[in-house]
């Protein structure tokens, strides 16, 4: 099945938009959590808590970058899999085709096994071509990102008061042979989420709600195309549990904030 469709799937059996992202900071890991690989034992509790409400796990690729760390987090993807919930791994890839050959094994099933990834489109067309020919996967392509410096580039006017962030959402669409691309736009950009949902029919991926402090019913609003796309939270709901007394009130906050979420998203959806 195409990775939309699946995606589609998803989001109506869990009711949910929400994308879970585990980025298990070790700095923050809860001190109870006494196991040989720290970040699966709490992802996998994540996951526990969590399912009901995600359309998607978000494992960003930096909190899992040593050996311990990539077991870490194929144990995680399975797991994810397990409870049939798809998993985007958030790699933020780009680089020249042979190189995105080897990175795009993250998708293979022999690889990660993850459905769809994120990548940076700075470097073209070639560097994205080895996400973009595999329909089965999604590819998440930055366009406009949540972070102040966000600005920096992305909104340079490429002319007829165009900003470079919109050029790329068009490239990236007329690219999109398999119906397989979506786009990343934060919620921290309301107004360019509205003008980017104008121009390009594509499903966004919105990250910026929660810790970030972006607007989530923006994110909503535009952020979602037919009812397909995602709307991000990491910190916000893995580490609501900080503060509780035991390993069960930890994950049961953790568990509420996701539910929370997703039932704040779909007022406005
Ligand atoms: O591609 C992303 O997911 C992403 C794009 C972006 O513009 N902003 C952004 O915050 N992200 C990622 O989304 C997650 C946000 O985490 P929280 O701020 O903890 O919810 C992190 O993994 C970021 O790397």
């Amino acid at each position: 099945m195409v990775f939309f469709e699946a995606l589609d799937a998803r989001i109506e059996a869990a009711d949910s938009v929400v994308s879970v992202g585990l980025d298990p900071d070790p700095a923050r890991l809860p001190s109870f959590l006494d196991a040989e690989l720290p970040r699966w034992a709490f992802n996998r509790r994540v996951i526990d808590a969590t399912h009901e409400h995600a359309a998607c796990y978000k494992p960003n690729a930096a909190f899992y970058e040593d050996p311990d760390g990539w077991r870490a987090l194929a144990e995680t993807i399975a797991y994810a899999h397990g409870k049939d919930v798809p998993v985007l791994l958030d790699a933020k890839r780009g680089d020249i085709g042979n190189t995105a050959r080897q990175y795009a094994s993250a998708l293979n099933p022999d690889g990660l096994d993850a459905d769809a990834i994120t990548v940076n489109p700075y470097m073209g067309r070639d560097t994205l071509e080895p996400y973009l020919s595999r329909p089965e996967k999604g590819v998440f392509v930055l366009c406009r990102t949540s972070n102040s410096g966000g600005a920096d580039f992305q909104k340079l006017d490429v002319g007829n008061d165009k900003p470079l962030y919109q050029y790329v959402a068009e490239r990236c669409a007329a690219w999109d042979e398999h119906d397989n691309v979506g786009l990343v736009v934060g919620a921290t950009a309301p107004e360019e989420l509205e003008r980017l949902r104008d121009a390009v029919d594509r499903p966004f991926l919105v990250p910026g709600v929660g810790a970030q402090g972006g607007d989530a019913e923006a994110a909503v609003e535009y952020g979602l195309a037919g009812g397909v796309g995602l709307v991000n939270s990491s910190r916000g709901i893995i580490f609501a549990g900080e503060g509780a007394d035991d390993e069960s009130a930890y994950f049961r906050a953790v568990g509420d904030a996701a539910r929370k979420l997703k039932r704040r998203l779909n007022e406005f959806r």
